[in-house]
């Protein structure tokens, strides 16, 4: 069974000015297997945020079923765990007290959560920074501790909406290669949204591309680059070109046609 399964999905927003009716989502079909890192990727506006948006049950579809597991999503659960852009932590607590929150609200014990605790704070880089709050950490390392809250959950699909869009350069490149080694150490079920198509094709083990609005899929393709994936490595393979290049002709003017069929 696949992790999560999205079929048929269509959404139309509702202008409550005019009344009008937005077509957002066409027919979005797709799935994500068990420890697989999927990326959505398709011109502005096609509707990639509004597919994770449902995907976490924030917001309802007009029309078909995601699954999680086989269960029908109705609003956000523990089952799906979302990374934000804007990292959503609390200032008040320390890197600890973020980390441990969640696992606190299931009633696991504090032995058990520091526990848990350390083995992700290692994972991610943060050994050493329990007792610092948000405002003493740097933009990559506050990314790093809203993955760090969403894995302790272990949750069992990783929603993540353009994570490091906000984040320098140079940073970014680092927390992609960080966010890989984490994916290949832990295994995690990744939905992941995305503009950029270097970032999709690095960290994937497939891309779904999707059409301009009112979305469709338009292609999904596998990304058969080998794994442990390191990132000087990896873009020096002929293949992560290949791959690359495909993409950026699909999207050319911003808008892919979607597949007939
Ligand atoms: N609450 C809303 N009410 C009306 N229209 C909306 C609403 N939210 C999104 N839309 C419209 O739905 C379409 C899809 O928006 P969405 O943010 O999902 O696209 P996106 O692909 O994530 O965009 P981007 O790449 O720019 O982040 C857009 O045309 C947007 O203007």
């Amino acid at each position: 069974m696949n992790t999560l399964e999205i079929n048929g999905l269509r959404k139309e927003y509702v202008d409550h000015y005019t009344g009008e009716t937005i077509p957002a989502i066409g027919e979005v079909t797709f799935s994500i297997g068990e420890g697989e890192f999927v990326s959505v990727l398709g011109p502005s506006g096609c509707g990639k945020t509004t597919v994770l948006n449902i995907v976490a049950g924030f917001i309802d579809h007009t029309a078909g079923d995601v699954l999680v597991h086989g269960r029908s999503v109705h609003g956000p659960g523990p089952d799906r765990g979302v990374v934000f852009q804007s990292h959503a932590l609390f200032p008040w607590k320390t890197v600890l007290g973020n980390v441990t929150f969640g696992l606190r609200m299931k009633g696991v014990s504090r032995a058990q959560r520091e526990v848990a605790a350390a083995d992700i704070l290692e994972l991610v880089g943060l050994s050493g920074f329990e007792r610092k709050y948000p405002h003493e950490l740097s933009g990559g390392m506050q990314q790093r501790l809203g993955l760090a809250r969403v894995l302790v959950n272990e949750p069992e699909v990783m929603l993540m909406d353009e994570p490091f869009a906000s984040i320098d350069a140079q940073t970014r490149r680092k927390l992609q290669q960080d966010l890989t080694e984490i994916f290949e150490k832990r295994r995690p079920t990744v939905f992941f949204v995305t503009h950029d198509i270097d970032e999709a094709v690095f960290l994937s083990d497939r891309v779904v591309l999707l059409s301009h609005r009112p979305s469709t899929v338009a292609e999904i393709i596998d990304i058969e680059l080998p794994r442990p994936r390191i990132w000087r490595e990896t873009v020096e393979d002929p293949r992560f070109r290949e791959y690359t290049h495909h993409i950026e002709e699909r999207l050319g003017g911003g808008e892919p046609d979607a597949q007939a069929g």
